[in-house]
């Protein structure tokens, strides 16, 4: 697996999704700056992170979308290279038009800081064959703008085409109101685009990856992708 990490002015969590993406892969990430026109040779998975590019101006990751960066990452994804976003990730990838809907402020209004649990839909994804379907982990979320938004007929055709990945639940795998923490449309936490080769999500997998941080839940999807595209590809 040959990952490639954008940084874009204003991010925080490229290096936390480098030590991930080194520590499951054995290889060591590329950082591409976002004002390359092009992604490394042989880059078999591009990540946005997470963070505050560009201060969140505008709109959470609007900015960043307009990066010249971001053309090479459309035409990669289109020649069906896989794409993870992570929170800001999954805010610039919504604002590239490389996923549908977008992330609007949290329902409450407040940055929310702490481990919720997301159940995973399915697990016949490159994002996902790490789990198994239905099981529910636990990850972080940081953010201020993670509730989803999309029109009707979306909404509808990513719930019948099997696009959302994980959804806000309870420790136990029940989706409602009340563990919905941003107030998502139908609690979605993750989608996937129509190809399925684009994943966004808001929590961070990234900081569950070792002991250390108190729970390892987060290392299944980097764990899938490896099997899915080979370790030392
Ligand atoms: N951790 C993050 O990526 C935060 C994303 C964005 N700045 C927000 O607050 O919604």
């Amino acid at each position: 697996m040959k990952s490639a990490v954008l940084v874009f002015p204003g991010i925080n969590r490229e290096r936390d999704m480098a030590r991930a993406l080194r520590l499951v892969s054995g290889r060591e990430p590329a950082m591409v700056w976002h004002a390359e026109t092009s992604l490394p040779e042989g880059t078999d998975l591009v990540v946005a992170p997470g963070g505050f590019s560009y201060g969140d101006y505008l709109r959470c990751g609007a900015i960043a979308a307009r990066s010249p960066v971001m053309n090479a990452v459309r035409a990669f994804a289109s020649d069906g290279g896989l794409v993870l976003g992570v929170c800001n990730g999954f805010q610039i990838l919504c604002e590239s038009e490389l996923l549908p809907g977008i992330l609007m402020r949290n329902a409450r209004l407040k940055f929310i800081c702490h481990d919720v649990h997301v159940r995973v839909e399915r697990s016949d994804t490159p994002f996902t064959r790490g789990y198994n379907a239905g099981q529910v982990i636990r990850v972080p979320v940081a953010h201020g703008e993670g509730n989803y938004a999309a029109d009707e007929d979306t909404i509808r055709r990513l719930e019948g085409e099997g696009r959302v990945l994980y959804r806000y639940c309870s420790p136990s795998g029940e989706v409602g109101d009340t563990h919905n923490i941003n107030g998502a449309a139908q609690s979605i936490a993750g989608i996937i685009n129509e190809r399925g080769n684009v994943l966004g999500m808001m929590p961070h997998p990234e900081n569950h990856v070792e002991d250390i941080m108190g729970c390892t839940d987060g290392r299944g999807l980097f764990a899938g992708l490896v099997a899915h595209l080979g370790r030392a590809a």
